[in-house]
């Protein structure tokens, strides 16, 4: 059996409003059209893909399909019904035995809808098969106020694709009058038998604005948040400043270490590698490679925010605690969440900066050094 998808994508989308149709807008950042042909090429189950669309918009079509290899695109028609007609018509050369008639704007069908068309297919008693899914709200008429009940019971929201023996709907096709919202009403007009198959919410089709934000969370993986923690002791030595959180500060002493010895953004590091589980900033910068000797801290907590974006993270919330009891770290608070927002490249409303002593007690009561701890909130795809 050959299986040709028919995806008729030459409407205007008028009702989604938009620069462009809405096959050619953008979901996740991938057109809804290209959306439309990955997912029917990844279920396998179908041999060939032809889009029908309106030449007036070739060039959305050539971005929306760049690099997929499909065939050219068929010119469609004022009405879906013409366009559906104008690809039937195009596959007539070479006929396939199965033909899917499917919307661009239900971009996101499922395996299960697509299996099940095919297995009805299979009784050699169907002609067609479409997917439904059942009405579940109550049914009424009415324009300003409420008149009679509809019963509810054997209605159907039909979806598609809807699939067809191709020589079966072409021909139903030719006979039909003008007016059919889909394949259904025209293969039901012929007298074809056809059989209701499971459809899906998710194989809903993009009609209007709002629309585009349930497609978005279609494509939109789940995430779930994460949080680590990260600390970070340097002692005083000579000098005349510190770093601390990225800011510059003059001091009685500066920070001895490795590279700038900035304890703040050292922990901060840490916690944002903690969240995806990558080390700790020794790993990723050993203290016995010369390269970093000196070096800003920025560029850990930056190389860390990589990582954590690299993995498909979204930085949601930092807090730095800074502990000592000098240098004061009030006057510089905000400096410090500004500088660690434009490291991170979040707000500075998702930056926290704290500071505590330990009450004269211990190695930062002395003033032998200075430590920091430090949480990140994450979320991250399951
Ligand atoms: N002349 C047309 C009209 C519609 N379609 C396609 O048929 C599918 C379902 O139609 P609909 O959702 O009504 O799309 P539009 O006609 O584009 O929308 P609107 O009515 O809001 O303008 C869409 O993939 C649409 O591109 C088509 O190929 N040719
Ligand atoms: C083909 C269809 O999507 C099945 O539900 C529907 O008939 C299209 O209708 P529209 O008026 O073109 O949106």
């Amino acid at each position: 059996m050959t299986v040709t998808a028919l995806i008729v994508a030459a409407g205007k989308g008028l009702r989604a409003g938009g620069e462009v149709p809405k096959q050619y807008q953008h979901v996740g950042g991938v057109m809804l059209l290209r959306h439309a042909v990955l997912r029917l090429q990844a279920h396998g189950g179908v041999d060939t893909i032809r889009v029908v669309i309106n030449p007036a918009d070739r060039d959305l079509y050539d971005a929306a399909v760049a690099g997929l290899a499909l065939a050219a695109p068929i010119a469609g028609g004022d009405t879906r019904q013409a366009s559906a007609r104008a690809g039937l018509e195009a596959l007539a050369a070479d006929p396939p035995d199965l033909v899917l008639v499917h919307d661009a704007a239900r971009a996101f069908v499922p395996d299960a809808v697509l299996d099940a068309l095919l297995a009805a297919l299979g009784d050699p008693a169907n002609d067609g098969a479409v997917p439904a899914l059942a009405v579940t709200d109550s049914l009424r008429r009415g324009t300003d106020h409420y008149d009679a009940a509809v019963d509810r019971d054997g209605l159907w929201r039909v979806q598609t694709p809807q699939a067809f023996r191709y020589p079966a709907l072409v021909a139903a096709h030719r006979a039909a009058a003008a007016g059919a919202t889909d394949e259904l009403a025209i293969a039901m007009a012929a007298g074809l038998r056809v059989a209701i198959t499971p459809g899906d919410e998710r194989a809903f089709k993009v009609t209007e604005p709002a629309d585009f934000a349930k497609a978005t969370a279609m494509v939109t993986p789940a995430l779930t948040s994460r949080a680590a923690g990260g600390f970070d002791v340097h002692r005083f030595g000579p000098g005349d400043h510190v770093w601390l959180c990225g800011v510059q500060i003059p001091h009685s002493h500066g920070l001895v270490g490795h590279s700038d010895a900035d304890a703040g953004l050292h922990a901060l590091t840490d916690a944002l590698l903690g969240t995806i589980a990558a080390g700790d900033i020794g790993d990723h910068f050993p203290p016995s490679d010369p390269q970093w000797k000196g070096a800003a801290s920025d560029r850990f907590l930056a190389h860390a925010a990589t990582l954590v974006r690299a993995a498909g993270g979204i930085i949601d919330h930092v807090d730095v605690t800074l502990i000592c009891e000098r240098p004061k770290i009030g006057p510089h608070r905000e400096a410090m969440r500004d500088r660690i927002a434009a490291i991170l490249d979040i707000s500075a409303t998702r930056v926290s900066v704290k500071a505590t002593t330990t009450e004269l007690l211990g190695f930062t009561g002395r003033s032998e050094g200075l430590a920091a701890q430090a949480m990140a909130s994450v979320r991250l795809p399951e």
